[in-house]
């Protein structure tokens, strides 16, 4: 059965400032990078084969610090890229005008095509993660890989993976470099298809990182 590894990126400095990232980026902080190490270690003792992530920064500083602990390189995908957050990328999420904050609450309220100006739509997201995810049933036979990627846009996975619908993404704290599986599985009495094991596992952080509501 082919286990899927998931991870958020480390934190950066626009996630300790409450700034929106989209597919802007900003550096890890410190914590950031000392969380990647934490997590690489983990998946060294998973014996990792595979690292496939995000081209943004932040995810490939992450894959890269992981990639050094297990021994193996890093392939860059675009579909594993954050949600496109259109206008609103680079501002303060403190900062938002009433209409702005709108615009936000439309990607997870179920507002059908809900999107921010010039961005993006969570069922946009949610089909090219799937398709990154779909693509490593194409690995060799035995192979174990980890996908460094974005919180909404894994939680977005997770979540329809689970058959919630893909704004339902809030409902998963993934915090950075938190851990999550999915595995794929053929059976005939059990659901066929990508099953979810475990989502937003931080036990290998000495100190879990804050989540938005706690910054
Ligand atoms: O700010 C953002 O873009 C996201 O909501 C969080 O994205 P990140 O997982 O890339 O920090």
């Amino acid at each position: 059965m082919l286990q899927v590894y998931l991870v958020r990126h480390g934190e950066t400095q626009w996630n300790a400032e409450r700034r929106i990232q989209g597919q802007s980026d900003s550096a890890l902080t410190e914590k950031g990078e000392q969380q990647a190490q934490q997590v690489a270690e983990r998946a060294r003792a998973l014996g990792i084969t595979h690292i496939i992530s995000s081209d943004l920064g932040r995810t490939r500083q992450t894959a890269s610090i992981i990639a050094q602990a297990c021994g193996c390189d890093v392939t860059l995908d675009a579909r594993l890229r954050e949600l496109d957050m259109g206008v609103l990328e680079q501002r303060h999420i403190d900062g938002l005008t009433e209409e702005e904050e709108g615009w936000r609450r439309q990607l997870v309220n179920g507002t059908p095509d809900g999107r921010i100006p010039d961005g993006e739509s969570m069922v946009e997201l949610s089909e090219r993660m799937q398709s990154a995810l779909n693509a490593c049933l194409e690995l060799p036979e035995g192979s174990r890989p980890l996908l460094v990627s974005h919180g909404m846009a894994l939680g977005c996975l997770v979540s329809t993976i689970l058959g919630l619908p893909a704004w339902a993404e809030r409902r998963l704290r993934l915090r950075n470099c938190s851990l999550s599986r999915v595995d794929y599985q053929q059976s005939p009495w059990l659901a066929s298809g990508w099953v979810v094991e475990t989502a937003g596992d931080v036990s290998h952080l000495d100190a879990p990182a804050l989540d938005e509501m706690q910054r």
